[in-house]
């Protein structure tokens, strides 16, 4: 593994030389570093410790991990390199346990494995799969910002929660993607980013990458999110999302309840925006996994420590915001309206 400082435009995993890289989220905004890995296991570190995050960008470093895990293998038979390769998915796919595109990514790999036949050929074609759904991100998120920016009017301040942005994609991003589509509408747009406690990837990394981009952005503490809405500083909000159920229940980086919450209370539209490998369309809300995250990341903020000495914390990374509280789910294929379950049908059958 090796560190290098550059500036240079995002993007945020990458495939180069054989080998995986990404920006360390963890040093952002005080230092933009890029890492390489060579072994699938630092790939499943990095989602892991999020240095890589957001769902989208895991969905796809998931493939990467796989594409490495493949030129790892020894193996001379199909047979042995699906088997090492199915260890590597399980590793992987244990790193974290609420965004659905980590297994999209998986599974999509693993199809593209077992319908090869011999070992050289079935390395090679998991390279390209994985490359490719690296580069189709960037796509899609191009098309739902198309598709998202015509919801949003010049002048709007736009209100935005956690990182769905560049950062949580391979490029452009989600939420973030539709507001940058917007602006290159022509319209002209303000931004208000919750700081997103308790990791802060709202100042981290929204703020950082919206001032990077030259948008007029305002940071808010998330306990400011009422304040804003009461005093007319917001028009609009948009969020990515980390799983969808078929009943239109979005399950997103905690806090997103509150804020989908007090949009309903001023009537303010609350949008969403994710691909369709963020929809899962086989569980019910009720059985997604809630991630737990340790409680050190809400008793200090950075090294700093500000809570007493083995004090009890609850720290739930994301919450689900139900269907009746969202104005419209927007995707590369469109715009989803309540009703959700069939709205969500429609896009499938579109694809
Ligand atoms: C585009 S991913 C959805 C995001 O809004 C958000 O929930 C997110 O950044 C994911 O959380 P994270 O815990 O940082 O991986």
């Amino acid at each position: 593994m090796t560190n290098t400082i550059i500036d240079s435009s995002l993007r945020t995993v990458e495939w180069k030389d054989n080998k995986v890289v990404m920006i360390d989220q963890t040093k952002l905004p005080n230092q933009l570093i890029f890492v390489t890995y060579d072994d699938y296991n630092q790939v499943a570190d990095a989602i892991r410790t999020l240095v890589v995050r957001g769902a989208p960008a895991i969905g796809v470093s998931g493939a990467f991990g796989l594409a490495l895990a493949s030129l790892q293998s020894k193996a001379t038979t199909k047979e042995q390199l699906i088997s090492d390769l199915e260890k590597a998915r399980k590793i992987l796919y244990e790193t974290r346990p609420t965004a659905v595109n980590l297994k999209w990514g998986l599974d999509k790999i693993m199809q593209v494995a077992n319908s090869g036949d011999a070992v050289e050929q079935i390395k090679q074609s998991i390279i390209n799969e994985a490359k490719k759904m690296a580069d189709e991100d960037i796509q899609i998120n191009k098309t739902m910002g198309k598709y998202g920016s015509v919801l949003f009017d010049n002048n709007d301040t736009i209100m935005t929660h956690c990182n769905a942005g560049a950062l949580a994609t391979v490029a452009y991003g989600t939420a973030l993607g539709v507001i940058r589509a917007t602006r290159e509408s022509g319209k002209n747009i303000k931004v208000i980013a919750t700081e997103t406690r308790p990791i802060q990837q709202g100042s981290r990394l929204t703020a950082f990458e919206l001032k990077h981009d030259g948008f007029d952005v305002s940071l808010i503490p998330d306990t400011a999110v009422g304040y804003s809405m009461a005093n007319g500083l917001v028009n609009k909000v948009v969020v990515g999302a980390d799983r969808i159920v078929r009943t239109g229940h979005v399950f997103n980086k905690i806090g997103t309840y509150q804020v989908a919450t007090m949009a309903k209370q001023h009537g303010i539209p609350f949008y969403v925006a994710a691909p369709l490998s963020t929809f899962d369309m086989t569980s019910d809300a009720k059985d997604v996994i809630i991630e737990m995250r340790k409680g050190t990341e809400v008793t200090g903020i950075g090294d700093k420590k500000t809570a007493p000495d083995d004090i009890n914390v609850i720290n739930p990374a994301f919450d689900m915001t139900p269907p009746e509280l969202i104005s419209g789910i927007i995707t590369e294929k469109g715009v989803a309206k309540p009703p959700y379950e069939e709205s969500i049908k429609k896009l499938f059958q579109a694809n």
